[in-house]
């Protein structure tokens, strides 16, 4: 049964002066992969939605055998209980349930499409993620497990703990979190208080949370769900501090999922979104787990006690460092839904005259509507882009990294921690403004935004505060500059540094030339780095201590991060849409998006533009 389409956004579509398949096989990595995209949810919607006769699941049976290739692993298990059991209840909305009755419909989903990937046997994360995304909207209570919990064990684990662990995780016979911040601290990692002090004589460790402040508090399923942690905790041995190491410690009994002696779990409480997710507290009086549970790929505790350090210290941030680029990723694509709800509900909204008496217009006629939703589609493509060219810098160092070569590991620190900040930043600020373009039916939480806003804004917060982060990246950025300074070699990716220069052609009657574009974002990004090390270094001459002098331009630091992310999506969206092998008239819509987006940009940040002339 085709559904009726507005006639208005019909009308709208028909005037399309391109082929919108064209980029939406771009924007998810060609057909094949768009139609698995389309297909995997369809298929299980169906089968959970619609009273299904035997015929209807033959024919889709008979349809999935065009794809055989694809489903061969497929097992249609028309008798499965998960099924039988959803069609009976269906699906219930959480925007009226408690915060209790949101996280047991959103548990019982998540159950749901976690049997079902393991039925389909869905090995790829991204098409699990689709699959997930469908039947748990909001925050998903296992999604510490599916991402930093697996993460850790793959990045930190030994091979062994990674044979040992990994299945376990992978068949839910464990779910897990990812236990790093206390309730005194998250962003000073330095400052975490929880101890982990080993015993020689019975080669264990002993966990503790010796104050308050020590008290795990924030992570994700630590108030029910979880019963594992990957657990971040000082090292102490032989009476010496070995700084944050990760280990693996049970927190609740397997069978009953009671807290285990010494265990006391909670939840923290209600949050301005997030609301089924069970983000907890976790305190540890001297719980005992055996040596081989600290995850020892990089550093290790000999069992008289012996501390074999990492290569690298840093390198026990890695699933922070990975986990940013998902958030890099996904920030692009929350926009992307909320901008794609407040543009078809502009085309079929109809509000006030344009000409009088000539009857109300959609409201995608007015200039205002046409500016807050088109800049904020322009960014939502930029951030998609710049993320996916990110995470191929990101592949190329770390398969160098694997090979214990970690030269890019600061120049990836940088980006992802720069990326982090300015994406969700930028990704915040325009599902907000897409929110308001909507009037009051925006505000309403059926039309899907206003959760997207309060789920999503977190991510200016978590995995690495957004300012914090921006001051990792000027760490980076200030020592390429100090380099510049003395004339020295410089990373590929901060090398503009040295040959940005402004030999702008375009005048302002002329249609701007793209070029010119990129190299105007490259030279305020320059432009700007090189005074934030003025001012630290004019600091420095004050006879300020280098701390000192770096909090005394720390907000010219933070500029200079979001330059550098700016700069770094201009020239990713433009040069992959130049390079992106579209036809003709796909590619001039996408370049003249491109300049929609770098010239709002310009009027946003007029002001460094304007300085640099
Ligand atoms: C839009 C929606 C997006 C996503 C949603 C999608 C799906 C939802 C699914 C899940 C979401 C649900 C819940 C979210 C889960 C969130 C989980 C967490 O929040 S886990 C906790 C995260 N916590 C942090 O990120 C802590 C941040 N703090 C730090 O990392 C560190 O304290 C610091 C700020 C980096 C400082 O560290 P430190 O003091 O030790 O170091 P220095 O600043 O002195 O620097 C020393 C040296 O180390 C280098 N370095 C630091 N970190 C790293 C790193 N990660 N990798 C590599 N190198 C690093 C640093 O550059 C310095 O080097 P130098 O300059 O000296 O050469
Ligand atoms: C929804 C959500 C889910 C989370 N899930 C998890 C999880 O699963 N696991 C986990 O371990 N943690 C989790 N967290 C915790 C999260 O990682 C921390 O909240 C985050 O790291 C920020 O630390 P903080 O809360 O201590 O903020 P703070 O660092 O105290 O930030 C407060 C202010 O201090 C400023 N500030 C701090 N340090 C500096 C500095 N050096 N220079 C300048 N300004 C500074 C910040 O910019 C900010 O403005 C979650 C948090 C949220 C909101």
């Amino acid at each position: 049964m085709g559904k009726s389409v507005n006639p208005d956004l019909a009308k709208a579509r028909s005037q399309a002066t391109f082929d919108p398949a064209n980029l939406t096989n771009y924007l998810y990595g060609g057909p094949e992969k768009l139609r698995r995209k389309r297909y995997l949810p369809a298929f299980v919607f169906k089968e959970l939605c619609t009273e299904m006769s035997l015929t209807d699941l033959c024919l889709i049976f008979l349809g999935l055998l065009t794809h055989v290739s694809d489903y061969l692993g497929l097992t249609l298990s028309i008798e499965n209980m998960a099924a039988k059991e959803y069609k009976e209840e269906g699906f219930k909305s959480t925007d009226d349930m408690s915060r209790e009755e949101a996280y047991e419909e959103s548990m019982r989903r998540a159950v749901y499409t976690n049997k079902r990937v393991l039925q389909l046997n869905l090995q790829d994360q991204e098409e699990q993620y689709y699959f997930r995304e469908i039947f748990v909207p909001g925050a998903n209570p296992f999604a510490l497990h599916y991402v930093m919990f697996k993460d850790a064990i793959n990045t930190q684990g030994t091979e062994d703990q990674i044979q040992k662990w990994l299945p376990l995780a992978e068949t839910y016979a464990v779910t897990g979190t990812y236990a790093q911040t206390e309730l005194g601290h998250g962003t000073f990692l330095r400052g975490l208080e929880t101890t982990a002090e080993y015993d020689v004589q019975r080669e264990e460790f002993i966990l503790n949370t010796p104050t308050i402040t020590s008290s795990k508090f924030w992570p994700g399923a630590l108030g029910k769900t979880a019963n594992v942690a990957i657990l971040n905790a000082k090292l102490i041995t032989k009476g010496r501090n070995c700084g944050m190491q990760s280990f693996w410690v049970p927190l609740r009994h397997l069978e009953t999922h009671q807290p285990l002696p010494g265990i006391t779990v909670g939840d923290i409480g209600p949050k301005f979104g997030y609301h089924t997710s069970d983000n907890g507290f976790l305190q540890l009086n001297r719980v005992r787990i055996p040596r081989e549970n600290m995850l020892m790929r990089y550093s290790k505790v000999l069992q008289d006690g012996t501390f074999v350090p990492p290569e690298n210290d840093r390198l026990v941030y890695v699933p922070m460092t990975q986990f940013r680029f998902v958030v890099i990723g996904r920030s692009g694509w929350t926009l992307a839904k909320a901008v794609t709800v407040a543009t078809r509900y502009s085309a079929v909204r109809r509000q006030s005259e344009i000409t009088p008496g000539g009857g109300e217009v959609q409201i995608l006629d007015f200039q205002t509507q046409q500016h807050k939703l088109f800049t904020q589609i322009a960014s939502a493509y930029a951030m998609i882009i710049a993320a996916k060219a990110a995470k191929d810098l990101y592949d190329s160092a770390f398969s160098k990294m694997e090979k214990g070569n970690l030269e890019d590991l600061p120049m990836l620190h940088a980006l992802t921690s720069s990326m982090k900040a300015f994406n969700t930043w930028e990704m915040a600020t325009g599902v907000e403004q897409c929110r308001m373009a909507c009037g009051g039916h925006g505000y309403l939480l059926a039309s899907g935004i206003p959760q997207m806003y309060t789920d999503m804004v977190s991510a200016c917060t978590y995995e690495g505060e957004n300012t914090v982060m921006c001051l990792q990246a000027a760490r980076f950025l200030n020592k390429c500059q100090e380099a510049a300074n003395k004339g020295e070699r410089l990373p590929q990716l901060t090398r503009f540094l040295q040959t940005s220069r402004l030999n702008i052609s375009s005048s302002l009657d002329q249609d701007v030339d793209l070029n010119d574009i990129i190299a105007a974002y490259e030279f305020r990004a320059a432009t700007v780095i090189s005074e934030a090390n003025a001012r630290l270094n004019a600091g420095l001459a004050m006879g300020k201590s280098q701390s000192e002098a770096w909090n005394y331009a720390s907000q010219l630091l933070v500029k200079a991060a979001l330059a550098f992310s700016h700069w770094f999506t201009v020239r990713a969206l433009i040069e992959n849409m130049r390079g992106a092998g579209f036809d003709n008239s796909t590619e001039t819509l996408l370049l003249q998006l491109a300049k929609l987006y770098a010239l709002d940009g310009m009027l946003r940040y007029s002001g460094d533009f304007r300085k640099v002339g």
